[in-house]
C-alpha cells in the first residue's frame, strides 16, 4: 500500500504553518521564558540522558511532531521491526538485529527457524573460542598463544567492531592487539602486516557477504603472506571467519569448524551485536560484550514501549527532521567529548546515511521533501580548534550531539573537568550567540576607540540560536556504549518511517562496485576501445603509464 506522501499529512501541513510563526524564534528567549524549559525537554533511559532544550522549537512543535509520528506509523512499524516482519521490503528480508541482544527466553522465529535459539548458540561458540585465546589456550601452530588479532573487513564488518573495541580501550585484554584493515589500499595491509609475527597472528575474515571485492583481496593476501610462513595446515590456528555464506569460507579455504555464522536479518551497520563483534568479544571478554548487549537491549525495551512523548530515539529523531525539514540543516555533527569515541562519528555516517540517504520511498515513488542530512564530526575539543567557527560563524546552521560522560576512567580529574566544562559551553555559545550590542559593550570595556569598536564589532558577534542535543552517561562503560549504538539506531530508523524510506537496503553502492570491475580490468591492461567519458579515459591513460 503506497503511503501518504509526507507534506500531504494533516501534521506535517500543520508543521510547516507552525515553522512559519517559529521562524523568528529566539533560544535565549525561550529559555528565559520557561525556566522549566530544561526539565521539560529533557529525559533519561538505559543509562543515558538527553538534553535536547536547546533546540529552536517549543511544547507545540513537540505534539505536532508526535502526531506525525503516529500518522506514519512509527509505532507500529517499529512493532512489525521487533516481530520479525520483513520490513525491509527490497530485499524481502526481516530486520532483526534487536534479537542479536535480546535475552535468550525471548520467543522469536522467522520463517519457521527459531531465532533466539540461533542467535544464543552462536554467542555460546563465541564465549567458548574467545575464552580460549583470551586465556592462552588456543594456541597458534607453532604452540604460541595469539598476540595480534587483524580483523579483515569494511563497511559495517569493520567499523562497529573498531569503533566499539576503541571505545572499551580500557576493558581490553592487556597483551592482545587489535588491528583493523579494511581498505584497499595495500598500504593499510602493509601496515598492518609490518607490525605483527605470523606464529602469533590471528585473522578474521569479516564479511556478510564474503564477496566484497576489498575484503576478499586482502584476505588473499592475509592468507599468501602467512603461508609464506607456514604450512597450510596452519591456517585452521590463524584464520577465522564470521560470515552468512558457508560455501564462500569454504571456497577461501576456511574450516566451517572456524565459521561464526550470522543471518540475512541482520544488516551489515547493524551488525556488530551479531558474530561481526567478534573482535570485540576478544578485546574485552564475553562478560563485557554481554553487557553491551545488555545495554543496547535496555534501550531496545525502551523504545519499544515508551510513549512517543517519552521515548528518547523518538525525541532525537523528530527533533533531527525539525531541523532538517523546517530549519532547512543539511548536515549534522557529531561531538564526542570523549576521546575513547573518536570513531563514533565514522560509524554513524554508515549508519545514518547508508540507511537514510535515499531519494525513493519504500513503493519507489519520488520522495516530497529532502532526506538525511550529512553526518560528521571529531571529537569535540579538536574540532573546536578546527572547524567549530564555520558552525559558530558560518552562513549554515549545522546542529551539534555533544557526548560526554560525567565520570573518566583515569585520574586526572582537572583534564575531565576543563573536557566538560567545554562541552556545556560551546552548546551554550551556540545557542545564546553573542549580540553586537554585547559585543560592542566588551570592547568599550576593553578601551578601544569608536571606529574600532565599529570595525571589529560584525566580526565579534555570533548569530547563536543554533541548535544542539547533548547525551550524557555517568561513565562510558560496555553497558553505556551498547544504549548509545542502539539510541543511534532507533532515532535512524525512525527517520527512515517518517521519510518512508526502506531503511535497511544500499543499492546506491552498487554502480560504483560494478563500474570498478571494469575500469579495474582496463588498468589490468584488458584491451577495450575507449568506451568512458574523456575525463575517466584519460585518468585511466595516466594510471596505465605509471606501471
Ligand atoms: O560484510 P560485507 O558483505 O563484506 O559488506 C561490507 C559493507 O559493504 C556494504 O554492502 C556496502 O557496499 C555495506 O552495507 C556493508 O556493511
Amino acid at each position: 500500500m503506497t503511503a501518504i506522501p509526507l507534506t500531504s499529512t494533516p501534521s506535517f501541513q500543520a508543521l510547516e504553518t507552525h515553522a512559519v510563526e517559529a521562524e523568528d524564534w529566539e533560544m535565549r528567549h525561550l529559555f528565559a521564558a520557561d525556566p522549566q524549559r530544561f526539565e521539560r525537554m529533557s529525559i533519561e533511559a538505559a543509562g543515558l540522558f538527553l538534553d535536547y532544550s536547546k533546540n529552536r522549537l517549543d511544547g507545540r512543535t513537540l505534539e505536532l511532531l508526535a502526531s506525525l509520528a503516529r500518522e506514519r506509523g512509527v509505532e507500529a512499524r517499529r512493532d512489525a521491526m521487533f516481530a520479525g516482519e520483513k520490513i525491509n521490503n527490497t530485499e524481502n528480508r526481516a530486520v532483526l538485529h534487536t534479537a542479536l541482544r535480546a535475552p535468550r527466553d525471548a520467543q522469536l522465529s522467522v520463517d519457521g527457524q527459531d531465532v533466539s535459539a540461533d542467535v544464543h548458540a552462536v554467542l555460546a561458540r563465541i564465549k567458548t573460542f574467545t575464552d580460549a585465546v583470551r586465556s592462552g589456550d588456543w594456541l597458534g601452530h607453532t604452540g604460541k598463544p595469539i598476540t595480534d588479532i587483524i580483523n579483515i573487513g569494511i563497511g559495517g564488518s569493520d567499523l562497529g567492531p573498531k569503533m566499539v573495541c576503541l571505545a572499551l580501550r580500557q576493558y581490553s585484554h592487556p597483551s592482545l592487539t587489535m588491528h583493523f584493515v579494511s581498505n584497499v589500499d595495500g598500504h593499510d595491509m602493509d601496515a598492518a602486516l609490518e607490525k605483527v609475527n605470523p606464529e602469533t597472528t590471528l585473522f578474521i575474515i569479516a564479511s556478510k557477504t564474503f564477496t566484497t571485492a576489498e575484503t576478499m583481496m586482502n584476505a588473499q593476501t592475509a592468507r599468501m603472506w602467512f603461508l609464506a610462513h607456514a604450512q597450510e595446515e596452519a591456517l585452521a590456528k590463524h584464520f577465522v571467519a564470521v560470515s552468512t555464506n558457508v560455501e564462500a569460507i569454504k571456497k577461501f579455504g576456511i574450516d566451517p569448524a572456524n565459521m561464526f555464522p550470522f543471518w540475512d536479518w541482520v544488516g551489515g551497520r547493524y551488525s556488530v551485536w551479531s558474530a561481526i563483534g567478534l573482535p570485540v568479544a576478544l578485546a574485552v571478554g564475553f562478560g563485557y560484550f554481554s553487557d553491551f548487549l545488555a545495554g543496547a537491549h535496555a534501550m531496545d525495551q525502551h523504545f519499544r514501549t515508551a510513549a512517543v512523548e517519552e521515548n528518547m530515539p523518538m525525541l532525537l529523531a523528530l527533533v533531527g527532521f525539525w531541523n532538517r525539514q523546517f530549519l532547512g540543516c543539511t548536515s549534522v555533527s557529531i561531538a564526542p567529548y570523549h576521546q575513547d569515541l573518536n570513531r563514533f562519528p565514522a560509524y554513524l555516517q554508515q549508519l545514518d546515511m547508508e540507511s537514510n540517504g535515499k531519494r525513493v520511498t519504500r513503493e519507489g515513488e519520488p520522495v516530497d521533501t529532502p532526506t538525511c542530512p550529512a553526518i560528521w564530526g571529531e571529537p569535540g575539543t579538536n574540532g573546536q580548534h578546527a572547524y567549530f567557527q564555520l558552525l559558530h560563524q558560518g552562513t549554515d546552521v549545522t546542529p551539534i550531539d555533544f557526548i560526554a560522560a560525567l565520570r573518566p576512567a583515569h585520574e586526572l580529574q582537572n583534564h575531565h573537568t576543563a573536557l566538560l566544562a567545554n562541552c556545556f559551553a560551546q552548546s551554550e555559545a551556540f545557542m545564546k550567540g553573542k549580540t553586537i550590542d554585547e559585543v560592542r559593550l566588551d570592547l568599550q570595556g576593553q578601551g578601544l576607540s569608536l571606529g574600532e569598536i565599529e570595525r571589529l564589532a560584525p566580526h565579534k558577534t555570533f548569530p547563536g540560536n543554533r541548535p544542539s542535543n547533548t547525551i550524557l552517561m555517568e561513565y562510558l562503560t560496555p553497558a553505556t556504549l551498547g544504549a548509545l549504538i542502539a539510541l543511534y539506531e532507533h532515532k535512524t530508523f525512525v527517520q527512515g518511517v517518517l521519510w518512508d524510506l526502506n531503511s535497511f537496503d544500499q543499492w546506491g553502492v552498487e554502480l560504483g562496485k560494478v563500474l570498478a570491475k571494469q575500469v579495474e580490468a582496463e588498468l589490468k591492461g584488458e584491451p577495450r576501445p575507449e568506451q568512458h567519458d574523456s575525463s575517466t579515459n584519460g585518468l585511466i591513460a595516466r594510471a596505465k603509464a605509471a606501471v
